[in-house]
């Protein structure tokens, strides 16, 4: 690896040159790991982006080295001392994901939970924070800590409604915290509008925004208004459920500062050998989310076309698909429906082969899961019944394997489950006066929502 001493920068590879360009945030950085392009925003189409890095070592390392060293020799003035305040691989992971993320600086830390903690210690007692309704169990079990221990006021609107939202932002509002697809419910939430909708309120408000459905492949919250875009790095970023990690993007660059504070104050940032994985997990995304979200539509057409009630964006039936399109550049690759019965839901979810009962999604292989008995099982169920969050839905989150598997496992397991009643041309859902006592089973019919 080259060192910060400018001798050293010969021109050979131009990293000299591409260094003055390197940190937006005005750091005159040494040619240590570097991003594959010198400035912030793309060169190439985003697919290209996504594998092009160029370490500039002086090896000439096709990938990235792993600098597994908690400790760096020199003494003070050198760019890394000490892994937590600062690593080569991470570094180069982080200006590769600010790239892509269309962000001037990105800071990688230990998972997505992390990097909502990060964001939200910003926070002091007395501030306001507008959410949703249908969150992630985690963010909401982190923001209930903060509402119920640190003095923090928190706002769970319907915010796929902007007016309800305006209704309760005003000058006190510190943060806005939106999901979209909201998780487990798929809700759309117009990022654009909000974020102006909080600006207007309070004009120094932070907009952040859980983009983990998306991934930066298919949506750019920052380029939409919003001020801090953070992700779970575990999900589709990594894609193989190997390693947990989070994301956090930002333009704003006082407020990058204040993130890294934090990630070196706790000493939550992402482990080299991680950062490495992380790195090369990204730069299969556009091929993944490609396979992904046909398989998604697919699979989402089949249990419509069955009489399912689906829940996906690529599905023109979805209530807000004029409003996600607008946003975003693909429905991404989970899916929700809803059966009528707890019974039943359970009775598919075990009768899947090839779709794993897993929490988490994003991953190659697909998964199967019921929400509110595992994601979200830390919402209680009063609150769950306030919002509205079917007891019965179940999520899946769709691979890349072969459709035609895919179609075949989970018709096996409709039929096996006794979800379905065979018809002349195949099979249909049943109706909700049809699942009662049916199969002898102790079957449930669950409310409509
Ligand atoms: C939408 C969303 N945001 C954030 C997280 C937290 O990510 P992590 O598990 O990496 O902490 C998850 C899942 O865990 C999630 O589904
Ligand atoms: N036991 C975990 C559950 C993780 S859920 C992971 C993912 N976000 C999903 O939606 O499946 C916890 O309590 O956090």
């Amino acid at each position: 690896m080259s060192s910060s001493n400018p001798s050293n920068d010969d021109g050979l590879h131009g990293v000299g040159k591409a260094l003055k360009h390197l940190d937006l945030d005005g750091h005159n950085l040494p040619p240590s790991p570097a991003p594959s392009t010198p400035t912030n925003g793309r060169k190439y189409a985003l697919a290209t982006e996504l594998v092009f890095t160029e370490g500039g070592d002086q090896y000439n390392s096709s990938s990235v080295p792993i600098y597994q060293s908690a400790t760096f020799k020199g003494g003070p003035g050198q760019e890394y001392d000490y892994t937590r305040s600062g690593n080569p691989t991470r570094s180069h992971l982080e200006r590769h994901l600010a790239k892509i993320m269309s962000a001037n600086r990105a800071l990688v830390v230990s998972s997505g939970m992390g990097a909502c903690d990060v964001i939200t210690r910003v926070l002091k007692p007395g501030d306001e924070v507008v959410t949703g309704d249908d969150l992630y169990g985690g963010t909401n079990r982190l923001l209930t800590y903060l509402k119920q221990n640190m003095g923090i006021v928190v706002h769970h609107v319907d915010t796929t409604d902007v007016e309800k939202t305006k209704a309760v932002l005003s000058e006190k509002t510190t943060m806005v915290l939106l999901e979209t697809p909201t998780n487990p419910l798929i809700k759309i939430i117009d990022i654009a509008g909000i974020s102006e909708a909080a600006h207007k309120a309070n004009a120094s408000a932070i907009v952040a925004v859980d983009n983990t459905m998306m991934s930066p492949y298919l949506q750019n919250p920052l380029d939409l208004g919003a001020d801090v875009v953070y992700e779970s790095g575990t999900k589709y970023l990594s894609g193989h459920h190997d390693v947990m990690a989070g994301v956090i993007a930002v333009n704003n660059a006082a407020l990058g500062d204040k993130f890294f504070f934090m990630i070196n104050s706790t000493g939550c940032g992402l482990s080299p050998f991680d950062s490495w994985l992380l790195l090369r997990g990204v730069k299969t995304l556009a091929i993944r989310m490609e396979k992904q979200q046909a398989n998604s539509m697919a699979i989402a057409q089949f249990l419509e076309g069955h009489g399912f009630k689906v829940r996906y964006p690529g599905l023109k039936s979805h209530p807000q698909y004029a409003l996600h399109w607008s946003q975003a550049r693909g429905a991404g690759a989970v899916l929700s429906f809803e059966t009528g019965s707890i019974e039943l839901s359970e009775r598919i979810v075990e009768s899947a082969n090839l779709f794993g009962i897993s929490v988490s999604f994003g991953c190659v292989n697909s998964l199967i899961s019921m929400p509110c008995r595992m994601s979200h099982a830390s919402i209680d169920p009063a609150t769950r019944k306030e919002r509205a969050l079917p007891e019965d839905i179940i999520r899946l989150c769709v691979g890349i394997e072969d459709i035609n598997d895919l179609i075949d496992d989970l018709s096996q397991a409709l039929v096996r489950a006794g979800a379905v009643k065979l018809t002349d041309d195949g099979f249909v859902a049943l109706v909700r006066s049809e699942l009662v006592g049916q199969t002898g089973q102790t079957t449930q019919v669950v409310d409509e929502p």
